[in-house]
């Protein structure tokens, strides 16, 4: 802001005039100053912190005692729904979704050993997953004889889709958003109006309804929920495409589970898919791989909708206790376990 004059010897009454400007603007100054700080700090707080009660804002005091009933951000401070499944807001959007005809597409990657998740993970969909919906899985594979020979309902198919790519954890985390974007531009965007993409390494154990639907959806990671925005593990290398300044963010999400309209999961895979290959032509990789990226593209175009994390838990000690775990995620879970559990829980 300007607010200097160029008169070169002021009178008395210029001299007065002067000052009343230069006040002026300082009073103006501290007003927007003000107003800035607020519109950050209502931008960074959530409309409702489960840990409210304790001594700081967002991290559980020792002992503290998490009410399961009443603690569900029903809604965030852009006004985007946060959806647990049991919530009569969710009850209201399936009744929204009965009426209406449209096809979903459902997109895992099942490359190398990962086939052996797939026909618990297709089972388990039929079972949950937007139940009397038509359904198109679409299974990105490397291995066409790893598809489960199942007899599935009239309207729900299954698609396999050759991926001739390493199956090397690291080498997919580099290529799955820009395959991903490959196959919505060439067939799925032409067959289905709503997508999803999920790791294959989990499971539906509840329903999954028309209540996840939305423009772009993303989850709610539970091991981060309800924690402060220091915590999260955004991308700290200034030079990373994937790059988050301090204080910057809303929520951390789950790369395990997102979707949305055809066209806006195009623009999100379109987008990372870029910045990983940006990232990768300086030799680096972010620190939490594809799920970085993803992060950083939904600081820059907010979810509309949000999935608790009903639809993506596994049990650790850091995770929020939710009314009804409805996807679990079975690699991350063992990931979570000590050395000497991981046998019995068969990881
Ligand atoms: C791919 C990726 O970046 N995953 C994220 C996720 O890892 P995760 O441990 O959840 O990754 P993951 O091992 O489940 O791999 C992701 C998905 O890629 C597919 N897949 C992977 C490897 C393979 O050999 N074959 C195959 O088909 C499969 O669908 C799998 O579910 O969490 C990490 C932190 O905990 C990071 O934040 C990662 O960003
Ligand atoms: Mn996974």
């Amino acid at each position: 802001m300007v607010c200097v004059s160029n008169s070169a010897s002021p009178t008395g009454m210029e001299r007065i005039t002067k000052r009343r400007l230069f006040l002026a603007c300082l009073a103006l100054s501290g007003v927007i100053y003000f107003l800035r700080g607020r519109k950050a700090e209502l931008r960074n707080m959530p409309a409702f912190s489960p840990h409210s009660d304790s001594g700081v804002e967002g991290i559980p005091r020792e002992g503290d005692q998490v009410d399961e009933t009443i603690h569900f951000l029903n809604v965030t401070s852009w006004y985007a729904p946060v959806v647990w499944g049991d919530s009569t807001e969710s009850e209201r959007r399936r009744g929204e979704f009965a009426y209406r005809t449209f096809r979903t597409g459902l997109v895992v990657f099942v490359l190398g050993r990962y086939s052996q998740y797939l026909l618990r993970f297709v089972v388990s969909a039929e079972r949950y997953f937007l139940p009397g919906e038509s359904i198109v899985y679409y299974i990105m594979t490397d291995n066409l004889r790893s598809i489960p020979d199942l007899e599935l309902p009239e309207d729900r198919e299954l698609r396999p889709m050759r991926v001739a790519e390493m199956p090397q954890w690291n080498h997919l985390s580099k290529v799955r958003m820009s395959l991903l974007a490959e196959a919505i531009r060439g067939t799925i965007a032409k067959e289905v109006e709503y997508l999803f993409c999920m790791d294959v390494d989990q499971e539906f154990i509840n329903p999954v309804g028309t209540e996840i639907l939305g423009d772009l959806v993303a989850t709610l990671h539970p091991e981060y929920f309800g924690l402060p925005l220091y915590t999260f593990p955004y991308e700290k290398v200034k030079l990373s495409r994937a790059f988050v300044e301090e204080g910057e963010g809303d929520f951390y999400y789950t790369s395990e589970l997102y979707g949305g309209l055809c066209a806006e999961v195009y623009a999100l895979a379109e987008a990372c898919s870029r910045f990983i290959l940006q990232d990768s032509e300086m030799g680096y990789h972010a620190m939490q791989y594809e799920e970085s990226y993803l992060n950083r593209y939904l600081i820059n175009h907010r979810p509309t909708l949000l999935l608790s994390p009903e639809y993506s838990w596994w049990d650790s000690p850091r995770t929020l206790d939710v009314p009804i775990q409805r996807i679990v995620s079975l690699g991350r879970q063992c990931a979570s376990l000590e050395p000497q559990n991981k046998e019995t829980r068969k990881c």
